[in-house]
């Protein structure tokens, strides 16, 4: 018997979206390692499974490629959000969903009646950083911080959207080669639970080009939590407004740190691309 499962993508980051309501999947991580495979199986850059929730609407799980399970996925997540809302599985157009990173909220935004993308409530950044966590870098905050990585110095500064973050601002992204530097960053020791990092070249106060290696996937084109890591690194570091528009390899996504409330808010596209049966 196949697994119906539904492609999904937002900015590029794309994913297999299986509906597991019945708890069935008894290995997802090892479903995710060969349902992702973009030679073997369907490809993606991600699994994501829908399992209930007591304490939300719905409750999402995120693996990466590599089969490792991660507390949040921005892109992700807004697929999920219009997915399961266009499946009649919430009944309202702002609902809760269960994450690794807490309870989130998304809105599926409409324009004359059309879906236009979904804005979600990611929460608040974490910034401290046993919390994040990081290591090496004191206590409090890893803002412009500087870490030796294959030999060279960096700067960072680290947040946790629910997942890991870190950050590093890069004149010309154009000079970066990232296949050797993200993975160098990925496992580094100061990152007890490996890390994403994004590179981000900042074009005014309002607008940055990002680039991301992530944990378990390596690149893609695309990574929400990172564009809200990266707002937020942007703020500490004085470079950006509180708004910006962050363009990646593969779209771009709106994003704010909101003074009032002190969370982030990310809005993008949603699409679907196509539904199947894995044999
Ligand atoms: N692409 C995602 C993040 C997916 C999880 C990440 N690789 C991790 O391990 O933390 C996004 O859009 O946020």
């Amino acid at each position: 018997m196949g697994i119906e499962f539904t492609k999904w993508q937002g900015c590029g980051n794309d994913f297999v979206l299986v509906d597991d309501r019945s708890e069935s999947i008894k290995d997802p991580a090892e479903l995710s390692r060969k349902m992702c495979d973009r030679h073997y199986g369907i490809g993606a850059d991600g699994l994501i499974i829908i399992r209930p929730s007591d304490k939300a609407d719905t409750r999402m799980r995120i693996y990466n490629t590599d089969g490792s399970e991660a507390e949040m996925c921005g892109n992700g997540i807004r697929c999920f959000a219009r997915w399961v809302y266009e499946l009649g599985l919430v009944p309202v157009e702002e609902f809760t969903v269960e994450t690794g990173a807490g309870i989130l909220v998304p809105k599926i935004i409409k324009e004359n009646g059309r879906i236009t993308g979904v804005r979600v409530d990611m929460g608040q950044p974490v910034l401290d950083a046993e919390k994040i966590p990081t290591k090496g870098f004191g206590t409090g905050r890893v803002v412009d911080k500087t870490i030796e990585v294959l030999g060279e110095t960096y700067h960072v500064t680290c947040v946790s959207m629910g997942n890991p973050h870190c950050v590093v601002l890069w004149d010309d992204l154009s000079t970066l080669d990232i296949e050797k530097l993200g993975p160098a960053f990925e496992n580094h020791p100061a990152f007890p639970n490996r890390v994403n990092t994004e590179f981000v070249s900042v074009r005014d106060k309002n607008h940055v080009r990002m680039r991301v290696w992530e944990r378990g996937a390596a690149v893609t084109m695309a990574c929400g939590t990172g564009a809200c890591a990266t707002l937020t690194a942007c703020v500490l570091n004085d470079r950006t407004e509180r708004q910006a528009e962050i363009e990646l390899d593969g779209g771009k996504l709106f994003i704010e740190w909101s003074e009032k409330d002190n969370h982030i808010y990310m809005t993008g596209p949603a699409e679907e691309v196509y539904k199947g049966t894995y044999i």
